[in-house]
């Protein structure tokens, strides 16, 4: 159990780190709030919060991941080199991909109940 609680520690410091350090990890921690707050205001089912849960932990993962690579890349090549380039890159591709999938399924899932909502 303690040593549970000293590894969910450490998680912890380390989404703390990426929220310190990272501007995009800020936007991405602020956009999963409002779609929380948003979800609830609009009444989702519990299907669809399992998508946007799912979702929020996608990006963010995915976002932590990329904090982790860079960290690495500047500790082991701190000067430029390709394949340093090419780690950030990839890295960060793999956030795009993840962050455009949920505004896509985040658009199909929010859009009906928004005009529901509003009666449009
Ligand atoms: N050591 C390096 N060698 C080669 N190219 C690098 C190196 N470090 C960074 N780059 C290039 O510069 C880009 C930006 O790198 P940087 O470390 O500033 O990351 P970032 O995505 O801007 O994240 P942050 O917001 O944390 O600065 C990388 O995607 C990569 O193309």
């Amino acid at each position: 159990m303690r040593q549970f609680l000293r590894n969910l520690g450490y998680a912890l410091e380390g989404v703390g780190y990426a929220a310190r350090t990272q501007r995009h990890m800020r936007f991405h921690l602020f956009a999963a709030a409002a779609v929380i707050v948003l979800g609830s205001w609009l009444g989702l089912s519990p299907g669809e919060w399992i998508v946007v849960v799912l979702l929020i932990a996608a990006v963010l993962s995915a976002e932590l991941i990329n904090t982790a690579i860079e960290c690495v890349v500047d500790l082991v090549s701190p000067d430029y080199h390709k394949l340093a380039k090419a780690a950030k890159d990839t890295a960060a591709a793999a956030v795009l991909i993840t962050a455009a999938a949920a505004v896509v399924v985040g658009a199909i899932l929010f859009i009906p109940h928004l005009m529901d909502k509003l009666g449009l």
